[in-house]
């Protein structure tokens, strides 16, 4: 079962309860459910798993479910470390859900862009120590999920035919990031190599990507997930005050900024998504998408 194969030592509800942890969802889920919460009940670090196949693309209904899981954990005073994976070997999350910009209801439209701000607060913003391990492609809205988190771990491209590859990648489909992700890729890769990656939509293979410090570390596939449950727990020790305070002298800023802008944002990206020229760069990204496949 695959909760199982998370941790060594995963709880059940009630064995939470009694070690006074009190997470609802965990262990409890059912392999249709979009995301996966369990903790360790040795250490106390808690794994959301994306488990959306094929890709883990972020529709409304996963956006909502990152943030319901992210707010239970966080809801747990004992619990200061989270990593965030995906179930999918080969992906960690494909982006948005381009088919919910197709064709789209408005309110729908504004809901799913609502729910995708949300994860930004609710990530980037959050108390806990966060560590993405990522096994996988992470490309635009993918790569966002991992520049929420405190710390990236990505699998090795060495070796492999078809390495991962992670990065904003928007302007290759005709797009562009909004400001609030832009400022995330430049606050962590700086100016420069923000810069290239945004304008050329880079897609980096791993290598390229610790390089540039898109990601802290390279690991072996098999070792992703437990390599970011022990950074996670180094992380946990730090006294959390102060860790959060640090936290927020670098994104404070950029999360109030969103906050005071939010339906701005909102109204921009609906009247940009509905707009014609828009929707046939979707319709055709969506055919390009399913002809790879055929
Ligand atoms: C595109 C227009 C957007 C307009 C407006 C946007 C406004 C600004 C928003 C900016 C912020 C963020 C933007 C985004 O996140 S856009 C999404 C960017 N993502 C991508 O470009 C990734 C696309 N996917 C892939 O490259 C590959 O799928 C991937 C490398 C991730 C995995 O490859 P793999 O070979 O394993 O899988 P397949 O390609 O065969 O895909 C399997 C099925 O999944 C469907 N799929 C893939 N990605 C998406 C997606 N992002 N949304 C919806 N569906 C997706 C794919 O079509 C296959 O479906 P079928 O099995 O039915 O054919």
């Amino acid at each position: 079962m695959l909760v199982a194969t998370l941790s060594k030592r995963l709880l059940r509800v009630g064995q939470a309860k009694r070690c006074g942890l009190s997470l609802r969802s965990f262990s409890d889920a059912k392999d249709k459910d979009l995301v996966l919460t369990s903790i360790d009940g040795d250490t106390g670090v808690a794994t959301i798993t994306m488990n959306q196949a094929p890709v883990n693309s972020l529709s409304l209904e996963m956006c909502q479910a990152i943030t319901t899981a992210i707010k239970e954990v966080e809801s747990q005073p004992e619990i200061q470390s989270l990593v965030l994976a995906s179930s999918l070997p080969g992906v960690f999350c494909a982006g948005l859900d381009i088919t919910e910009l197709h064709k789209p209801d408005e309110k729908r439209l504004t809901d799913f862009w609502h729910s995708f701000q949300q994860i930004y607060f609710d990530l980037y913003g959050s108390r806990l120590a966060t560590i993405a391990a990522i096994a996988g492609h992470a490309p635009a809205a993918g790569c966002m999920l991992a520049l929420s988190c405190d710390y990236r771990i990505m699998v090795s491209g060495a070796g492999s035919k078809k390495p991962s590859t992670i990065g904003l990648n928007e302007t290759k489909l005709g797009i562009v990031a909004p400001s609030w992700l832009g400022y995330q890729y430049i606050d962590t890769i700086g100016q420069r190599q923000a810069e290239l990656g945004l304008s050329l939509g880079l897609l980096h293979q791993p290598e390229q990507a610790l390089a540039i410090g898109l990601v802290d570390e390279l690991v072996p596939r098999e070792e992703v997930l437990s390599r970011a449950q022990a950074e996670a727990v180094k992380w946990g020790k730090i006294p959390a005050k102060a860790r959060l305070a640090s936290k927020m002298l670098a994104r404070k800023a950029r999360l109030d900024h969103l906050a005071a802008t939010r339906k701005e944002d909102n109204d921009f990206f609906r009247s940009f998504v509905t707009n014609e020229t828009a929707q046939k760069i979707i319709d055709g990204y969506l055919q390009s998408l399913s002809k790879k496949k055929s």
